[in-house]
């Protein structure tokens, strides 16, 4: 199983921090050099300077030799000038050119007497030496003048001593910052490789995160386009994830993912990819050589689910659905192949669970028929297209009318009558559920008013409540005003919820469910049988009643098994005392089977089926009347 990341383009950092030494060098260069040169000028002109008083001194020493011709005077005062180590040669001349008196030092030419720009200027700079002339004034004016030769080899030696401390101090300043930028690289690159690390990681199961797996998916499709080939798309969710983490708690929860993930990476090929790509979803990118072999793969991965997972003490059984689709065949895109085989993956759920299914055209009909009925089933409301039916609760003791199931009918224009096994799923996706369960409450309330009104006495009706208006946080109030505005008793209505609701959130519904019974609504478990199946956790819940769902109903008498757990789950109700419906009653072999079992009552045709309200108040004046 391949989860490793790919090679990654030369790193931009790299390139900057080269740039970045690159410039401080030349910066640090040029300063340098900038640098040397003042320090040459300074030198150069402190020399000028210092050579300019010593000529002075001696041009003013030198003024009596001049006046007398006194050559050895002027020698005297000339070999002053050799206490400075800089000066080669030097002469006093009168203003004719006549030399008066000249020193020179070992090998060293003698100065002649210098041009008139030189005497002009005061000094020259050549290469190695410094010419300088100074004029010698009189009482009367300009008598001679003193030459000077200096070598440059002193202001040279000092300017490389600058030179060289200058460059070493730049130098060690740009190991220092290299060093420091190094460092700084390391540090940069570590949290660099620990946010990268973040960015494509699910921190629980150490698997390629989604944001990975886009990536991975794109790279392998690419790949295809160029080689092709196929490349197989499964998307695996978890069955019933969610019950053991509101049950057993998120940290079980994350380690029950952790050791899935495991077991499926364990049978993966070296060539495969898996990523989680949700709470309990995973993505399995499996290579163009294997495609074909998806439903195996499928297959594996959930034979790998099947045996329990042993944590913290606990055994815990979970199953996957899965769904496949493959490129190109199943979506030209990554987009579209990973809807594909989120279609499957949710008609692999629909089907049972712990199943797979492979995408093809079919399922995206199906998904069409959705839209075509959500778009449909919004209007439906404000159109007047939905009405409910009622269908009678029979005491199993006495035969009499306890109650009445509300159940929802919509008749579309077009489309005819919609079983509600068809839309209120829809319903329910699309949050629709929401506006149609209050007008459902509201209106069965009302009828239950209406037939009061009408003097049909007092009856007893249940309503179904889907999960998502078991989340809405207006729920419990809108209920609460229905009953006012019909002036109903709370006791008179029966809220049924399916086991499988329940346990999606265990903590909200037992909050919820305490709340709706502190109003007095009586509450009742749907379908029981079907779902968890625990009556362990029916203890957690303030409930009144438990339905037991028809597919245990339907083969009674006759299957044992079915005959057994109808009569466990009457035995045990009865024992948490919770009263016990059966549902879809059709026989009366089925009623004589709970009877005997100690059924509460039965609901189902045998007695009657869903009638509209007009039929039920029929069925109501015959209660009344055989009351009488
Ligand atoms: N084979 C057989 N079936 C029988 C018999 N007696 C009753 N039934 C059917 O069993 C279903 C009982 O409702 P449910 O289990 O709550 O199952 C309901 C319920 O889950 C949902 N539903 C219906 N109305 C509403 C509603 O107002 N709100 C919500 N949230 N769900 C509703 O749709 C499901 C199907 O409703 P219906 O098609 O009306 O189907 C009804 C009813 O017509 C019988 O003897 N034999």
């Amino acid at each position: 199983m391949n989860n490793h990341s790919s090679p990654r383009a030369p790193r931009l950092d790299r390139v900057m921090t080269v740039a970045n030494l690159a410039s401080a060098g030349a910066a640090l260069l040029f300063a340098s050099v900038l640098l040397i040169l003042l320090q040459f000028l300074s030198l150069r002109s402190a020399m000028v300077e210092d050579m300019r008083v010593q000529m002075r001194i001696i041009g003013d020493n030198s003024t009596a030799a001049l006046m007398f011709h006194d050559r050895q005077a002027s020698k005297e005062t000339l070999e002053a000038l050799s206490a400075s180590p800089n000066v080669s040669a030097a002469g006093i001349f009168t203003l004719s050119g006549a030399p008066l008196a000249s020193f020179a030092r070992d090998g060293a030419e003698p100065v002649a007497m210098p041009a008139a720009w030189l005497i002009q200027d005061g000094y020259r700079f050549g290469w190695r030496e410094l010419e300088l002339a100074h004029r010698i004034i009189g009482n009367d004016g300009p008598i001679g003048v003193v030459a000077v030769r200096a070598s440059l080899a002193q202001l040279h030696a000092r300017l490389l001593g600058h030179a060289g401390l200058t460059l070493s101090i730049a130098l060690s300043a740009m190991a220092l910052a290299y060093l420091v930028v190094s460092r700084m690289r390391r540090v940069v690159k570590t949290a660099e490789a620990h946010l990268d690390y973040l960015a494509h990681i699910d921190p629980v199961t150490g698997l390629p995160n989604r944001h990975a797996f886009n990536g991975r998916l794109e790279t392998a499709l690419r790949s295809i386009d160029l080689n092709g080939g196929s490349v197989g798309l499964l998307l695996l969710d978890l069955d019933n994830f969610k019950i053991v983490n509101d049950t057993l708690g998120h940290q079980t929860g994350d380690d029950l993912l952790k050791a899935a993930a495991r077991r499926l990476m364990e049978i993966l090929r070296s060539g495969d990819v898996i990523c989680r790509i949700g709470g309990d979803e995973f993505a399995i990118i499996i290579d163009a050589m294997h495609a074909a072999h998806g439903d195996a793969v499928a297959e594996k991965l959930l034979n790998a689910l099947a045996t329990p997972f042993e944590i913290d003490g606990h055994e815990i059984y979970v199953s996957g659905s899965i769904g496949i689709s493959t490129y190109p065949e199943d979506g030209a895109d990554m987009a579209a192949l990973t809807r594909n085989a989120d279609t499957a993956m949710y008609q692999a759920k629909g089907k049972g669970k712990n199943t797979f299914e492979r995408f093809h055209p079919d399922l995206n009909q199906r998904a069409q028929k959705r839209m075509t009925l959500e778009t449909n089933l919004r209007k439906a409301l404000d159109r007047g297209e939905l009405t409910l039916h009622y269908q009678p609760q029979v005491s199993l003791r006495d035969g009499r009318l306890v109650g009445l199931e509300a159940l929802l009918r919509w008749r579309h224009p077009e489309l005819g009558l919609v079983s509600p096994a068809e839309f209120i799923p829809v319903a329910e996706e699309s949050g629709l559920i929401v506006p149609i369960g209050r007008w459902v409450v509201h209106t069965a309330c009302r009828q239950v008013a209406a037939w009061r009104d009408a003097g049909l006495g007092d009856v007893h009706v249940c309503v179904n409540l889907s999960p998502r208006q078991a989340r809405d946080p207006h729920m419990l109030h809108d209920t609460v005003m229905a009953l006012r505005e019909a002036g109903m008793r709370p006791q008179q209505l029966e809220l049924e919820i399916t086991e499988t609701v329940l346990m999606e959130n265990v903590h909200a519904n037992v909050e919820l469910l305490h709340r709706l019974q502190r109003e007095g609504i009586r509450l009742s478990i749907d379908d029981f049988g079907t779902g968890y199946s625990s009556m362990a956790y029916l203890k957690r819940f303030p409930i009144d009643q438990v339905k037991i769902d028809r597919t245990f109903v339907r083969d009674i008498p006759g299957d044992g098994d079915d005959e057994a757990i109808t009569t466990a789950i009457i035995a045990m109700a009865h024992s948490l005392g919770l009263t016990v419906v059966a549902e879809g009653v059709e026989t009366e072999a089925q009623l004589r089977f709970l009877r005997e079992a100690g059924c509460d009552t039965m609901q189902g045709y045998y007695f009657a089926e869903p009638r509209p309200a007009d039929a039920i108040a029929v069925l109501l004046r015959e209660r009344l009347a055989e009351r009488e």
